[in-house]
């Protein structure tokens, strides 16, 4: 798992190992692994043209010592100093002993022929968008021939939380110290940011444990076991699914498939498009009647292509008053916005499914702290709320929350939710955490998206299809881990 720390979780670590290391040592540390990865990036560095815009805080120091490291390899570096009065001492220093230039602002930066631009325009100590100078530099070096390369945050991006007010830097690689924040993985921040570089200068100890997560194949294998040699189709849950109408079986089709070949023991189905499911699904159990006559199920998913007329309301009551773990979709996610109360009275798990439209209808717009948002939702309802996105979030009523890494904009096609519900309803069954079970869903149905797309344009159906062997390779970690 990796954490995500806050600003003010990463100052307080900094402060106490500042005060056990010798000055500048943090600094230094954090300059050499940037640098190692602008070597990478670059290849060679003798002749390689690089533009280092460097603020005067802590963040252009860091730029400017790493473009010293590069210029003392033999790179062409120019230094664009935003603050001229103000650029760290020592950096500047460096960077001219090692024989690189300094240019202001409007001065000659190099920018239309860098090979690759290092942004220490700010960094964790940004507030709001950028100032005129530093978003224009940013625009050019965005349609420059050179490798973008934030340093620590994206200037402009919000750490905590990934909102961008105007203007940013758009990276395509971000290196950060320390520990990875939060707004370089969610909301608009991730956009900006690329492949993020994690460099170690150990502050690792000292930081409180995160409360926001990112799991990996390896963290989601371990929701995925195969069954071992005692398991029957009973003995490790059995999900139910309410889905579909006998108009659109569809929705009822693609949950019961992802369900199925997410763990193939036993999946019930109980709605009226049990027709169409029973000619998909003859593996699953199916009925027309109601969720009370699919018989025992350990967990029950409801809402894709329901409906929202008195039929589906009251099936949507019956199932939250189980004592189960439910996953609320799509039209019971319309249905429990008008009576929030079904959700708050219960005590088992229940995952909200929420995209951006159906978080508005509980009452507030998710805004650019789509975390927060969660939290907030979660914290109301007593649920998880798994708020879909480009990186879905999901956060429990704890705040403990997750972001997502996987996944393709592929994926924004019809039926991928009502996949995702399936993938969430199978994993649930088994009786695990509710907030990390719906977090390795979320990662898994990201991998089938990305699985899917390999060979082109997907729709739903062929992420159903390539399910059973993207488990397969989360199983075995055979897919690399996207982003961190
Ligand atoms: N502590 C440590 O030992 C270590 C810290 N480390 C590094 O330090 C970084 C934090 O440094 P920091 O605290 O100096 O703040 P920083 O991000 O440089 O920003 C302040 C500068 O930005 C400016 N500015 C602000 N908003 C702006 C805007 N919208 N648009 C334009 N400019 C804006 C602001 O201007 P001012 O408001 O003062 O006029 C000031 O000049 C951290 O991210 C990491 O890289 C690593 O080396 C590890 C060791
Ligand atoms: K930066």
């Amino acid at each position: 798992m990796i954490g995500l720390s806050t600003v003010a979780e990463v100052r307080a670590a900094e402060d106490v190992l500042l005060a056990r290391t010798r000055e500048g040592a943090l600094m230094q540390r954090a300059a050499t692994g940037l640098a190692t990865v602008c070597l990478r990036l670059l290849g060679r560095a003798p002749g390689a043209r690089v533009t280092v815009l460097a603020g005067g805080g802590n963040n252009g120091g860091d730029a400017l010592f790493a473009g010293a490291r590069l210029a003392a390899r033999g790179a062409r570096v120019t230094a664009v100093l935003l603050a001229p009065d103000r650029a760290h001492p020592a950096g500047l220093a460096a960077l001219r002993r090692a024989g690189g230039r300094v240019t202001g602002p409007d001065g000659p930066d190099g920018l239309d022929r860098a090979d690759l631009v290092l942004d220490g325009i700010v960094g964790i100590g940004g507030r709001g968008g950028l100032r005129p100078d530093a978003a224009r530099l940013a625009d050019r070096a965005a349609t420059g021939p050179g490798t973008t390369v934030a340093v620590d945050v994206p200037s402009g991006v919000d750490a905590d939380t990934g909102a961008v007010e105007g203007a940013a830097f758009a990276a395509v690689h971000t290196v950060t110290f320390g520990a990875v924040k939060p707004g370089l993985v969610v909301g608009e921040g991730r956009g900006y940011a690329g492949t993020v570089h994690l460099v170690d200068i150990g502050l690792g100890p000292h930081l409180a444990p995160a409360r926001a997560h990112q799991l990996t194949d390896d963290d989601v294998a371990a929701h995925l076991q195969p069954p071992g040699d005692v398991d029957d189709k009973y003995s490790r849950g059995v999900v139910g699914i309410v889905a579909g109408s006998a108009t659109y079986p569809g929705a009822g089709v693609l949950c019961t498939g992802a369900a199925l070949r997410t763990r193939p023991g036993l999946v019930r189905y109980a709605g009226t498009a049990a027709e169409g499911v029973r000619a998909a699904w003859p593996e699953a159990i199916v009925t027309a009647g109601r969720p009370g006559d699919a018989g025992r199920v350990q967990a029950w998913v409801v809402g894709p292509g329901t409906g929202t007329d008195d039929d589906a309301r009251s099936v949507l009551a019956e199932v939250l008053a189980t004592d189960l773990p439910v996953v609320v979709d799509a039209d019971a996610l319309t249905m429990a916005a008008r009576e929030p109360d079904l959700v708050r009275r219960r005590a088992a798990p229940t995952v909200l499914t929420p995209h951006d439209r159906e978080f508005e209808r509980f009452g507030v717009a998710v805004g650019a702290d789509r975390v927060g948002s969660a939290r907030r939702l979660a914290a109301d309802l007593g649920a998880v709320v798994l708020l879909k996105g480009s990186a879905t979030v999901v956060a429990d009523p704890g705040g403990t929350a997750f972001v997502n890494g996987t996944g393709t904009p592929e994926m924004a096609t019809a039926g991928t939710g009502d996949v995702l519900s399936g993938i969430l309803g199978a994993l649930l069954a088994t009786g695990t955490p509710a907030a990390e079970t719906a977090a390795a869903a979320a990662h898994l149905h990201g991998r089938a998206g990305q699985v899917a797309a390999e060979t082109g344009p997907l729709v739903a159906g062929d992420m159903v299809r390539r399910l059973s062997e993207t488990v397969g390779r989360v199983r075995g970690t055979g897919l690399r881990d996207s982003g961190v």
